[in-house]
């Protein structure tokens, strides 16, 4: 294209993007005289409540941030142009002037191709400079033009400087992560890709794409993320709102399944046999073997009468309840229903009558009907029945040995149930207890993230939140770094109730260099796990490997590298063993350098110290290593975790090391 036909493109289409941002104005105004108004216009106080919600709702979607672009692309369809951007925007007569991104014509701008043009012409890519266009690229496909992941404008994305929170990635989903990102509703998919490929990103998007596909079922049944702790979580919480999704619950599996506070810790071997996929089983014939037979017939007084119930049909009672395979507190109640209804017959027959609704209330809380109920379907909370295990375990049998029955025997049993210390394992045997008891309510869909480390126990937890809904699992057996890491993801899908889903691999990482992705690598052979390696598409980074001769001047070494660090742009990270934290910290304070902790996103400090077993998911733009043997040395998956923390760095890695280098990435 001439310049100066460039240049009035350009133009065009900045006039394009004002009168979009001045329509979008227009429709949050409009909104917000709804919302102000809906609560005259609504019949009934219900109503009002939902529509406003729902009001709200759209204001807070129609918000215009003016640092993100309103359209990042646009495609040549026959006569017709499509601008694709974040959320739909229309003109005053209702006519389109951006797609949603989530739109079935948009697929196209991630999908079309030379080999499979989908009808598309020309696909536009626009460059922004802090939401002013800036540029734009253009791949003519029906002249056999593709750019694929060499297109200018992916490659200055994939590498910006990282500061702050992470951001969507709607320009520049690439067609593979697509295909993951706009699978049905009923797909459960469980996705393997080496570190930066995008898995988290993948989640998000899907959610929101599922969200925007199938919004009125998922509002009532809800969608859950779920990542491993609140560094993480603050990490990405903002990824959904810019995307227009304001009401999807975000948590950790702890503070999901957290019935009550955690005030002791397990040794390791307590909590391998607590997180033991036999423990469901455990758990469920202790609470079971709480049945017994009626022994007694039951005699109910009712004024001048005396209602007998003999002993066969409270048998037959109690037996049926038990094939119904109901929930025990379920059955119980089903019970108690059951043994009304026998008394209520009776009164009929007696009387001719109907008894009333409080005669019912009335005969299903007497003595007698309760005590027959306590005696034979005992009324059971999550905490009396893990209590009863652990202050017993030998109730477990043989699905336990007798060292796994003393390695979760309570070494002091609590005065009574309330006073217990619970530790974050009893948590997952508590919420067994409580899947055991009721039924969980099922969220429509569930994004699990650093699902590797699930343990078969928490996996039964989020099946249980999800047994009516569909799932994406998101993780890398290599970086599994829990004690229960699965080595298999048909293990977990299996533990999760989704034994059929397949398992995707992606293998294009989006964020570590080359240089860096060849040094982790190095590790892969040693974690014991199946999977292929990452390539990575940046060619740019850099890579030091500093040995430091006297272990006292490492401290000081790191410190002199973050100054370094702090002449380029981005984000700086020390990452370091747990127990070197605080004195790192203790350094930076002392030398004056700001610096933040992982889960303050609200900082404006470069730089922060993060505990290798916290920065999993995370990126920065410069990560500094602080001796790396120290870190394997902490945990039995210290080469694991070395993998997850030396995959971190967008730009430059430095790894600082006075004790010689891990064997597997030994420099000769
Ligand atoms: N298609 C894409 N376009 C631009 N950036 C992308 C794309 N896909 C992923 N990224 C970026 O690459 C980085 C890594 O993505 P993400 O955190 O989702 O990877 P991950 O596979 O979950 O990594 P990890 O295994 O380390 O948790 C992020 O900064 C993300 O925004």
């Amino acid at each position: 294209m001439p310049v100066s036909d460039l240049d009035t493109e350009l133009s065009t289409e900045r006039t394009h993007l004002t009168e979009s941002r001045a329509a979008l104005r227009r429709m949050r105004g409009r909104a917000e005289a709804l919302f102000s108004t809906g609560d005259k216009v609504a019949g009934d106080a219900y109503t009002a409540e939902q529509l406003g919600r729902h009001m709200a709702r759209r204001v807070k979607e129609l918000a215009d941030d003016p640092d993100t672009p309103l359209f990042f692309g646009r495609l040549d369809i026959e006569e017709n142009a499509y601008h694709v951007g974040r959320r739909h925007v229309t003109d005053d007569a209702g006519e389109p002037m951006v797609l949603d991104w989530r739109a079935p014509l948009s697929r196209s701008f991630y999908r079309a191709s030379v080999r499979d043009p989908q009808g598309v012409s020309t696909r536009r890519r626009f460059g922004f400079v802090k939401g002013e266009l800036t540029s734009f690229e253009d791949e003519h496909l029906d002249r056999g033009e593709e750019l694929g992941t060499s297109s200018r404008i992916l490659t200055a994305e994939i590498e910006r400087p990282r500061v702050g929170p992470m951001r969507d990635i709607v320009a520049t989903i690439q067609p593979e992560q697509d295909e993951l990102v706009r699978a049905e509703l009923s797909d459960s998919i469980c996705v393997q890709g080496a570190p930066g490929t995008g898995k988290t990103a993948v989640g998000l998007h899907r959610a929101a794409f599922l969200l925007y596909l199938h919004r009125e079922r998922l509002r009532r049944s809800g969608v859950l993320i779920v990542g491993p702790n609140t560094a993480f979580l603050s990490y990405i919480s903002a990824v959904l709102p810019t995307l227009g999704e304001v009401e999807v619950q975000q948590s950790t599996l702890d503070e999901l399944i957290g019935r009550a506070p955690v005030k002791a810790v397990d040794p390791p071997p307590a909590a391998a046999v607590k997180h033991d996929v036999r423990m469901a089983e455990v758990l469920r014939k202790v609470l079971w073997s709480r049945l017994a037979k009626p022994s007694e017939p039951i005699m109910v007084p009712d004024g001048s009468y005396r209602w007998r119930i003999d002993l066969e049909p409270l048998r037959r009672t109690v037996d049926e309840a038990r094939r119904e395979g109901l929930p025990y507190s379920v059955g119980r109640e089903r019970v108690r229903a059951r043994v009304v209804g026998l008394l209520q017959r009776q009164s009929e027959y007696r009387s001719g009558n109907s008894p009333s609704e409080s005669w019912l209330r009335k005969m299903s809380k007497i003595g007698p009907v309760t005590g027959f109920l306590d005696a034979c379907w005992p009324a059971v909370t999550p905490e009396s029945l893990v209590a009863e295990l652990l202050t017993d375990p030998s109730v477990a049998g043989d699905l336990l040995t007798e060292q796994e029955q003393e390695a979760i025997r309570w070494v002091k049993p609590p005065k009574a149930v309330k006073s217990a210390k619970w530790t974050a394992a009893d948590l997952v045997l508590l919420d067994e207890a409580a899947g055991l008891l009721e039924r969980e309510n099922s969220f429509g869909h569930v994004v699990v993230d650093e699902a590797q480390d699930l343990s078969p126990m928490q996996a039964r937890a989020i099946a249980r939140r999800s047994e009516h809904g569909s799932i994406t699992l998101l993780g890398d057996l290599a970086q599994g770094t829990a004690p229960w890491a699965a080595t298999d993801w048909r293990e977990i899908l299996g533990h999760l109730g989704k034994p059929d889903a397949p398992v995707v691999p992606l293998t294009v990482g989006f964020r570590v260099p080359e240089a860096v992705v060849a040094l982790a690598n190095r590790l892969l052979p040693a974690l014991g796990v199946n999977v292929p390696e990452a390539v990575s598409l940046r060619r740019d980074g850099d890579l030091a490997v500093i040995p430091v001769a006297e272990p006292a001047d490492l401290d000081a070494r790191t410190l002199a590298e973050v100054t370094a660090a702090l002449a380029h742009e981005g984000s700086v990270a020390v990452i370091a063993a747990d127990a070197a934290v605080d004195r790192l910290r203790g350094h930076l304070t002392a030398a004056g350098i700001e610096h933040a902790t992982p889960d303050d996103v609200e900082s404006e400090a470069r730089v922060m110290v993060v505990p290798a077993t916290l920065v999993k998911g995370l990126e920065y733009d410069h990560v500094i290593v602080h001796e790396p043997a120290d870190i394997v040395a902490a945990e039995l998956r210290g080469l694991n975790r070395l993998y997850v923390v030396l995959t971190r760095a967008v730009t430059r890695l430095s790894v600082l090391h006075a004790r010689p280098l891990p064997e597997p990435i030994k420099i000769d």
